[in-house]
């Protein structure tokens, strides 16, 4: 099932007891607002082993949230674990899973999929996806938690990367267009979700008129579901993640990673800590 997403819901507090499990690890604090009841704690790590990682972890430490995050650089899996979410950065997807694989997190990803959210931009949204077009000799080992096929810079080689504006509905201020930068970016080819797979959300859609000279997409009815209209999809949604084929934290606008905070993660740790033990 595939839906298109109106505006966000609020997010729940987060009890004192789930504060107390997340604190006291190493990492760097972002600012906490004052509109934040309690002080309520949030560990999000980046994979840090290569691309942009740098980049992400100064937009949460800017980034208006409602609570405080701690952010974990994660290089090995005793970083993860100590993890609510996870950021996978763009850079060069091949090389990302290659030293992940190396560092011992392959699995460790993977596992950590399946109960908490994770957000790749970029070569992350590569890794995120189940399978992979374009991919280096050789092959391409991904963590596959969202059910889409992507196609590896799908826009075009490093001349065809561009930047342009894109109408998300679910950010605050969704009237303010929100500033795409892709570089040699994937491309959304093909929706597959099981039928007990969670639905996909498509966040956002880039204009056709906007893509590089060389696509030929052609932008069907919001409804459609065929193929070749997931060309135009440049943010989605499944389950617990989010995927972005463009670099949000190459920008100077936090809403993304408000979003993903928000949206992805909050809602989480409420359900966790609101389980019965
Ligand atoms: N900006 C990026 O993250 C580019 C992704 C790169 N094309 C890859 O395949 O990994």
């Amino acid at each position: 099932m595939i839906r298109e997403e109106g505006r966000g819901q609020a997010t729940s507090l987060i009890p004192a007891s789930e504060a107390a499990r997340t604190s006291g690890y190493p990492g760097i604090e972002a600012k906490m607002q004052p509109s934040s009841p309690t002080p309520d704690i949030v560990t999000i790590g980046i994979l840090a082993l290569q691309g942009a990682f740098a980049e992400h972890q100064v937009m949460l430490q800017k980034a208006s949230l409602k609570r405080r995050v701690v952010i974990v650089l994660v290089r090995q899996q005793e970083d993860l674990d100590k993890c609510d979410a996870l950021i996978i950065p763009g850079g060069e997807s091949t090389t990302i899973a290659l030293l992940a694989r190396l560092a011992g997190l392959l699995e460790p990803i993977r596992e950590f999929l399946k109960t908490k959210p994770v957000w790749g931009t970029c070569a992350g949204a590569i890794l995120l996806s189940r399978s992979v077009e374009g991919a280096k000799k050789g092959g391409q080992e991904l963590l596959g938690g969202i059910s889409i096929t992507i196609e590896r810079n799908g826009f075009g080689s490093q001349v065809e990367s561009f930047e342009a504006p894109l109408e998300v509905e679910s950010l605050r201020e969704a009237n303010r267009p929100f500033h795409g930068i892709f570089i040699r970016a994937p491309v959304v080819i093909g929706l597959n979700p099981s039928p007990t797979d969670p639905p996909i959300q498509i966040i956002s859609r880039i204009s056709a008129s906007l893509l590089p000279t060389s696509q030929t997409a052609v932008p069907l009815d919001e409804d459609d579901t065929d193929p070749r209209d997931s060309r135009t999809i440049v943010a989605l949604r499944q389950g617990l993640h989010l995927l972005t084929t463009f670099h949000p934290e190459l920008t100077k606008d936090d809403r993304f990673h408000e979003y993903f905070v928000r949206e992805c993660v909050l809602p989480t740790l409420s359900s966790r800590s609101s389980s019965p033990a």
